[in-house]
This record gives structure tokens, sequence and C-alpha cells, in this order.
């Protein structure tokens, strides 16, 4: 459970929110204060007031994942393998490990054959696979994607879902302005002006026919199992 009491961080000023575990949306205009969210959560930002709790612990006492919108930015080595290994050699895990572990993680992400690449070379789309990558390698509590979608088409978002959903992370946070991404969520918080002007929840079906259907997580999976082969069907 994510706890925000009376917070004032930057734009935002949040005087109360509870975030369950699973999968989160923040939505809103540009400039509205999603990353600044993201920040918060993560401990990059510490509010100038309030608190923020995450499973009973302060953001800084937890493994964080960060996935930005230009992750190549943000990339520490030349070659993938390298940066997948990177946050288990930071932790000094044994060289064997580190190799069994990388290998594991390129094969579920379906990115084995660019283990020796240079991430130079590199689509848009797999920088973001490497980046997820290195974030879920290190097994994180919490797991940020900031408008990592911006620039992926369907397809490739489809197939990113599939592993956010088998990562079987506690928290999973993430921004976009593509609305059809909420499929993937099981809460929706839209901010307007760093305020939280809804705040929505899979777990309130029903409750949506004098809402905007475009804030209705059910609307999305709807429209996603009728549009997909994908293993959302149980839900719509
Ligand atoms: N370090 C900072 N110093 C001053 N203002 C900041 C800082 N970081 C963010 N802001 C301001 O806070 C507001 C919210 O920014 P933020 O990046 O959180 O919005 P956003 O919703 O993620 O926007 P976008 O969709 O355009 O990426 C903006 O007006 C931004 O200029």
């Amino acid at each position: 459970m994510i706890r925000i009491e009376s917070v004032k961080a930057g734009i935002l000023s949040i005087p109360s929110c509870l975030i369950s575990q699973g999968i989160c949306a923040i939505t809103g205009s540009n400039g509205s204060g999603k990353t600044t969210f993201l920040k918060l959560l993560s401990g990059i930002l510490t509010p100038a007031e309030g608190t923020v709790c995450i499973n009973g612990k302060e953001p800084s006492d937890l493994k964080v994942g960060w996935v930005g919108e230009y992750p190549d930015r943000n990339m520490l080595f030349t070659r993938v393998f390298d940066e997948l290994a990177s946050p288990l050699r930071f932790v000094k895990l044994p060289c064997k490990e580190i190799e069994k572990e990388v290998i594991r993680c390129a094969k579920d992400l379906e990115i084995s054959h660019l283990l020796c690449r240079d991430i130079h070379g590199l689509s848009g789309g797999e920088l973001v696979l490497v980046a997820f990558g290195a974030a879920l390698i290190a097994k994180p509590d919490l797991l940020i994607l900031d408008e990592t979608d911006s620039h992926l088409d369907d397809e490739f978002c489809t197939h990113l879902d599939l592993i956010i959903k088998k990562t079987g992370i506690g928290h999973v946070v993430f921004s976009t302005h593509r609305p059809e991404r909420i499929a993937i969520a099981d809460e929706i918080i839209t901010l307007k002006e760093g305020r939280i002007l809804r705040h929505s929840s899979l777990s309130e079906k029903g409750s949506y026919a004098y809402r905007e259907y475009l804030d209705d997580p059910w609307f999305w999976r709807r429209i996603y199992a009728e549009t997909t082969s994908g293993d959302f069907r149980e839900n719509p």
C-alpha cells in the first residue's frame, strides 16, 4: 500500500491518497505533475510537507526501478549485457550468479539476441526493453515507468504489458498520455495542476455510468479484449 498524507512537493498538493498493490496509471495534461508525482514515490523528490509511505517504509528505504521516456540517457554501459548486469554488480553478487540472472532476464524479455550488442545501435523499443531489464533484474519493490510508452507501437506495448503482468512486483506506477494504456491499470489517478482530479479503481466496477469513458479502466479492458488476443480477457 502506498500512503500519501498532506503532501506538498513542487507543483503537487495532495491532502491524502492511498494506492493499493498492483498497477497504477497516472494521467493528466502536460505539466499537470505526473513526473513530479513519480519522483515523489521514488524518493528522488522529498516532500516539503507531509509524508509518503510505501509498504510501511519511506521511499528511500525501498528498491525502486525507474524507466523513463528516453532510457538511453540513464544508461551507464555500452554493452547490453553489462547494462543488465550493472545493478547486480553494484551489490557485489558473484560473477557466475550475475551471468545466470542476466541470461534469465534477457530470455524473459526476449532480448537474448541483443546481449552482445552496443546500446548505441539499438532501436527505441529495444532500448526500453534493456532499461526495463536493468530495472527488473534487481527485483524492485516499486517499478516506475515515466511515459515509457511514448514512442512505442501498440504491439510493443502489449509485449511490455504482458511482461509487467508477469513480474509480480508489488507496485507498478506508470505515467502516460495514451488513454488506451489504461487497460493494464488497476487504478488510475488523473492529475490537474498538481492536484488529484480523479482517482478511480477497477474495484469500483459499474460506477462509471456517469463518468468519462476515457478514464474508465473497465472500458479500456473491454476494448483491449475485443481487439486483441491478450490475456486480460477474464477481466472485462
Ligand atoms: N525542478 C523543478 N523546478 C521547478 N519547476 C519544476 C521542476 N520540476 C518540475 N517543475 C514544474 O512542475 C510542473 C509539473 O512538471 P511535471 O514534469 O511533473 O509535469 P508532467 O505532468 O510530467 O508533464 P509532461 O506531461 O509535460 O511530461 C511543470 O510546470 C514543471 O515546469
